[in-house]
C-alpha cells in the first residue's frame, strides 16, 4: 500500500521561502543582486527552487544539471517567453524573436537568425569587425573618456553593416536613433514608477502590470517607433538593390532566397531586432573588460607581454593570430564568466506542466536559468569572484575549452544566435585594445576608487555602474600605428 500511496501523490513544487496567504513570496523576490542570493538559497533549497506571486509560479534553476535536463532536453516545454502585458500591447512580441512566444512565428524567424550568423557565414565579416576596432581605437586616442561611447558605437556600427550594409554615421544616425528609441521605451516601461504597479520593483520582469493612461501613452510610441525601425533600413537595402549599389549583408542574402511575401516580413522583423539584442550586451562587456584591466594591472602586463612577443611591434593585432595568443583567448573567456551581461538569461515560460525529480513545474510557470550561479560555482571555479584569466590556461600554457562558459549566451532551443558574431567582436577588441592601451585609475562617479565590488545593474542586463579610468598609449610607435590603420584603410 505503501507504494501505491507513493505513486497517488500529487508531486509539489519545488522548495522555497514560505508564502503569505494571496501576496505568496511577493516580498521575498530579492530586487539586490537577485542572481548571487538565488545562488545561496540553493544550499538551503537546491538546485531547483520555486516562489509564488500573486498566484504566478517561479522556477529558478540553479545547476548545469537541472539546466541541461530541462532547458536543453525538454526544449519544447521551456522555450517559451512569458507574456508581459507592454511587449503583448506595444506588438513587440509579435515581431521581435527574442521575446516572442514559442511557436511557428518564432521558428521562421530563428531559423533565418541562426543561419545566417553560423561561425561559417559570419567569417565573410572579419574584415569588417577589423576596420570597426582599428577605428574604435582611434577614436579613443581621440577622446579616450568616451570609452562608453566609442563600444557602443563599435557594437553598433558592426551590426548595421552586417545586417544592412549600412555605415552608422558618427552623431544622430537616424537609424540607430531609432533603434536607441526604441531601447529607452523598452527600458522606461519597466522602469520602477512609470506604472503603478512597478513600484514594487520586484514585479518589473513579471508580467501583470496595470495599464494607466501613461503606460498607453508610451504603448503608442513603442508601436511608432517600431513601425519605423523595421521599415526604413529595410527600404534601403532594396533601394540599394535597385541602383545596384548594395553590400553583402543579411537582408540582401536573404531576399536573394525569398519564397513568399510572409518571409520578406519575416526578414524586416529579425533584421531589425538585431541590433536591440546585440549592441548594448556586447558594448556591456566591453565595458567590464575595461574595470576588469582597471583592477588587475598584472593581467594587462602578461597579454601585452604575450601580444609582443608574438606580433613584434610592426603591425595591430588580427583574426590570424588568434591561435597563438591563449592569454588573450583566456581573458575573453574569464570575461564571459566573471561579470555575467544576463546573469538570469532572458526569462522562460513552460508550454506544459511537467514534473522534475519529483517535483512539480505547472503550465505558465516563468523559469529563469540561472548562468551565474553556474559560472560562480565555488567548486568548479576557485575564488570564482576573482578575474582570473589563468583559470582557462592548461599548465603546457594552451587555452582551456570549457563547455559551461556558453551559459553566459543561454540554453537550448533559445541560445542567443549571436554568440559566434559577439565572440569574434569582442576578441578582435580585446587584443587591439591591450596592444595599444593602458589602463588604470578606476573611479566610481564620486570620485571614489573602484574596487572588485563595483556595482551592477539589478535589471536583466546587468550593466557596470558608470565609473571612468585613465587610458593611454603604451609607446608611441603603437600610436602610430593606429594612427596609420586609417591610411591603410584608405588605400
Ligand atoms: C556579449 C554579447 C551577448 C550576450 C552575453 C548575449 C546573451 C544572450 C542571452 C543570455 C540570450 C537569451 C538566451 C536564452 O533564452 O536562453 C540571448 C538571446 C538572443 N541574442 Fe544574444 N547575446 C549577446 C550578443 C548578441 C548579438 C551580437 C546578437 C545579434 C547579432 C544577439 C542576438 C540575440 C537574439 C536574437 C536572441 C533571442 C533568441 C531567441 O529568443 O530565440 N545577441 N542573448
Amino acid at each position: 500500500t505503501s507504494i501505491v500511496k507513493w505513486c497517488s501523490r500529487k508531486p509539489s513544487l519545488p522548495p522555497g521561502p514560505k508564502p503569505l496567504p494571496v501576496i505568496g513570496n511577493l516580498f521575498n523576490v530579492p530586487t539586490k543582486a537577485p542572481w548571487a542570493i538565488y545562488a545561496n538559497w540553493a544550499e538551503q533549497y537546491g538546485e531547483i527552487m520555486s516562489m509564488t506571486v500573486l498566484g504566478k509560479v517561479i522556477i529558478v534553476l540553479n545547476s548545469s544539471k537541472a539546466v541541461r535536463e530541462l532547458l536543453d532536453k525538454r526544449g519544447p516545454v521551456y522555450s517559451d517567453r512569458p507574456v508581459v502585458p507592454f511587449t503583448e500591447m506595444s506588438g513587440v512580441a509579435h515581431w521581435d524573436l527574442s521575446i516572442m512566444r514559442y511557436g511557428e512565428n518564432w521558428r521562421i524567424r530563428r531559423r533565418l537568425m541562426e543561419h545566417s550568423f553560423r561561425p561559417a557565414p559570419i567569417l565573410q565579416y572579419r574584415p569588417l569587425q577589423m576596420r570597426k576596432a582599428y577605428e574604435a581605437l582611434r577614436r579613443l586616442l581621440r577622446d579616450p573618456s568616451s570609452f562608453d561611447a566609442h563600444v557602443k558605437h563599435f557594437s553598433g556600427s558592426i551590426i548595421m553593416l552586417i545586417v544592412y550594409g549600412y555605415d552608422v554615421q558618427d552623431k544622430n544616425d537616424r537609424y540607430v536613433d531609432m533603434a536607441e528609441t526604441a531601447n529607452r521605451i523598452g527600458s522606461e516601461a519597466n522602469t520602477p514608477g512609470a506604472f503603478l504597479v512597478n513600484d514594487f520593483p520586484f514585479l518589473r520582469h513579471l508580467p501583470g502590470w496595470l495599464p494607466g493612461m501613461r503606460f498607453k501613452a508610451i504603448v503608442q510610441e513603442a508601436k511608432g517607433v517600431a513601425r519605423e525601425m523595421i521599415k526604413s533600413p529595410f527600404s534601403f537595402v532594396k533601394e540599394n538593390i535597385r541602383k545596384g549599389t548594395n553590400r553583402p549583408c543579411f537582408v540582401v542574402e536573404n531576399l536573394k532566397k525569398l519564397d513568399d511575401e510572409s518571409n520578406e516580413i519575416a526578414i524586416a522583423h529579425v533584421a531589425a531586432a538585431t541590433y536591440g539584442a546585440g549592441a548594448h550586451t556586447t558594448a556591456s562587456i566591453l565595458r567590464t573588460f575595461l574595470l576588469a584591466l582597471a583592477l588587475n594591472p598584472d593581467v594587462q602586463q602578461k597579454a601585452q607581454a604575450e601580444l609582443d612577443q608574438v606580433l613584434g611591434s610592426a603591425r595591430l593585432p588580427d583574426y590570424e593570430d588568434r591561435r597563438r595568443l591563449p592569454y588573450i583567448e583566456a581573458i575573453c573567456k574569464e570575461l564571459l564568466r566573471w561579470r555575467l551581461v544576463l546573469p538570469l538569461g532572458v526569462p522562460r515560460a513552460t508550454m506544459e506542466s511537467d514534473v522534475y525529480e519529483g517535483y512539480l513545474i505547472p503550465k505558465g510557470s516563468i523559469v529563469f536559468a540561472n548562468a551565474w550561479s553556474i559560472l560562480h560555482d565555488p567548486s568548479v571555479y576557485t575564488n570564482p569572484d576573482a578575474f582570473n584569466p589563468d583559470r582557462f590556461l592548461h599548465p603546457d600554457g594552451q587555452a582551456a575549452d570549457d563547455p559551461a562558459l556558453v551559459s553566459a549566451f543561454g540554453f537550448g532551443r533559445r541560445r542567443c544566435p549571436g554568440r559566434h558574431l559577439a565572440e569574434a567582436s569582442i576578441w578582435i577588441f580585446v587584443a587591439s585594445f591591450l596592444f595599444v592601451f593602458n589602463v588604470s585609475g578606476a573611479r566610481d562617479k564620486d570620485g571614489n576608487n573602484v574596487g572588485h565590488d563595483h556595482p551592477y545593474a539589478d535589471s536583466i542586463v546587468s550593466d557596470a555602474a558608470p565609473f571612468t579610468c585613465t587610458i593611454s598609449t603604451r609607446d608611441k610607435k603603437k600610436e602610430d600605428l593606429i594612427v596609420s590603420s586609417e591610411i591603410a584603410e584608405a588605400d
